[in-house]
């Protein structure tokens, strides 16, 4: 969608191919045949004896100089651009391991979200929501207006601090892995991994994917529709899984989760998906699916209802961020007309989350195919397209000038092609 050249753009037109690629043998020059049959230089005949040889690539450099010169120019406006500009649109970015852009993401930031600050905490913390100073402006998905009181039973539950290993870093160097397609067969993962913060989303799996991906996640971002059903496959066992609210069930979701967690373990005794419950764990187990199966209703798809997770990984999103990402990146409207739904997707949440936090962003596996492009499988672990997101409720061509913008700033750079 969003590709700013194509190998079609310097290579000459295709005659014979329905795939739209160039037919190898069009490059090579045309030379008479022995019987003045007209062959090319590819083909296995008399004419490309050793003697002839340096004859025939003069000769093929001379007819094609002009092709080859052009190439060559082309692709070097290419690399002085994506040097002048700073920025990767056409290669992947190098990046230098010893430098730190300190204050640079702050800087360009500010440029392109009005109000830029860092001062909102990640994570919400149970301290603002015993006595509600200033109350949110916003019902969930963009504040906590309403949601008071499920707060205070849930973040008693939960954490909020930034690990130790994450917050003395003196720069913060984050990868935001978005689920595109892209990534696939990318050989991206080495990379990913020097990262010292990555962070994933939803329900993308890592297992079997390492060489395209990368196996480290500092943080997975996802809601309990997205929820991975075994996520400590998929997750380091430090991984942050920061829930991303979207509605007041979501909440109740993760508190029912949570707090099921915490009784079964009490006794010592929690159940594994796959392992068999032992009789005394049994009544337990019951009250434990009669919870969650009353928190079942009112999600668009099933979430897992039971979550093998340690409590201690589990963090809550401050709605800020969301609010940030639709009102300064999307110029959504915060109350929006029932009908007009349209909301940001986890990946923009998720650059604009690194933008508060981070000194140099870096995404990969982000960018949608042309929507015409009604084949294309939009991810790298899975074989549905386009045509799954109808009932989305985002704007992904919107997006995809959104983070454009951020390419074209410097604010932000890519490891894959976007
Ligand atoms: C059917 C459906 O509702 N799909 C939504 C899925 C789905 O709910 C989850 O995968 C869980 O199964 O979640 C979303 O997104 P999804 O989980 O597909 O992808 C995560 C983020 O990666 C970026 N992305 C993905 C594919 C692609 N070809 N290009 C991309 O840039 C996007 O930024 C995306 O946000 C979501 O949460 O945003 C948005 C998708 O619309
Ligand atoms: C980041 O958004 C997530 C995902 O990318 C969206 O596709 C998804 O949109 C769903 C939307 O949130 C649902 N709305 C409500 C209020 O729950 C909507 O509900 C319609 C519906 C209801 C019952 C059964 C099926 C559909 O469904 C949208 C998906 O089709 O929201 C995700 C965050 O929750």
């Amino acid at each position: 969608m969003m590709g700013c050249w194509s190998p079609k753009d310097v290579l000459p037109s295709s005659r014979g191919r329905e795939d739209g690629l160039v037919d190898p043998t069009e490059l090579l020059p045309t030379l008479p045949g022995p019987r003045g049959r007209t062959v090319t230089s590819g083909s296995h005949n008399e004419s490309s004896s050793p003697r002839l040889m340096p004859l025939l690539l003069i000769k093929m450099i001379n007819k094609s100089r002009g092709k080859i010169l052009g190439v060559l120019a082309l692709f070097l406006v290419m690399v002085w651009y994506s040097i002048y500009r700073e920025d990767s649109f056409y290669f992947p970015v190098q990046e230098n391991k010893t430098t730190c852009p300190l204050g640079e993401v702050e800087r360009k930031a500010a440029q392109l979200i009005g109000n830029y600050t860092r001062d909102h905490p990640l994570f919400l913390q149970l301290k603002d929501y015993f006595w509600v100073k200033t109350p949110s402006l916003y019902e969930l998905p963009y504040g906590t207006k309403g949601s008071e009181d499920i707060l205070l039973r849930l973040l008693s539950i939960t954490h909020y601090s930034l690990p130790e290993s994450i917050q003395r870093l003196k720069c913060r160097r984050c990868a935001v892995v978005g689920n595109g397609h892209r990534l696939r067969n990318s050989s991206m993962g080495e990379t990913i991994n020097t990262y010292d913060v990555v962070i994933r989303l939803n329900n993308a799996p890592v297992h079997g994917y390492e060489q395209d991906v990368g196996s480290k996640t500092t943080m997975r971002l996802f809601y309990p529709e997205s929820a991975h059903f075994n996520p400590r496959t998929e997750n380091n066992p430090d991984t942050l899984l920061v829930l991303v609210p979207f509605k007041p069930m979501d909440f109740q979701w993760m508190e029912a989760i949570l707090n099921d967690k915490k009784r079964v373990s009490m006794v010592g005794n929690w159940v594994q998906p796959s392992s068999q419950p032992t009789l005394g764990v049994l009544p337990l187990l019951l009250g434990h699916i009669s919870v969650l199966l009353q928190v079942r209703k009112g999600f668009w798809k099933q979430p897992p209802l039971i979550w093998d997770a340690n409590p201690e990984q589990v963090r809550i999103l401050n709605p800020y961020y969301m609010e940030v990402t639709a009102a300064k990146l999307l110029n959504l409207s915060m109350k929006q007309p029932r009908k007009v739904k349209q909301k940001p997707t986890t990946g923009l949440l998720a650059i604009t989350l690194a933008l508060h936090f981070c000194d140099l962003v870096h995404i990969a596996g982000f960018g949608y195919p042309d929507s015409a492009n009604k084949k294309q499988t939009i991810h790298y672990y899975e074989q549905i397209t386009l045509k799954s997101m109808a009932a989305s409720e985002h704007n992904v061509s919107h997006e995809a000038v959104a983070i454009k913008r951020m390419l074209e700033l410097g604010l932000i750079r890519n490891l894959t092609y976007f």
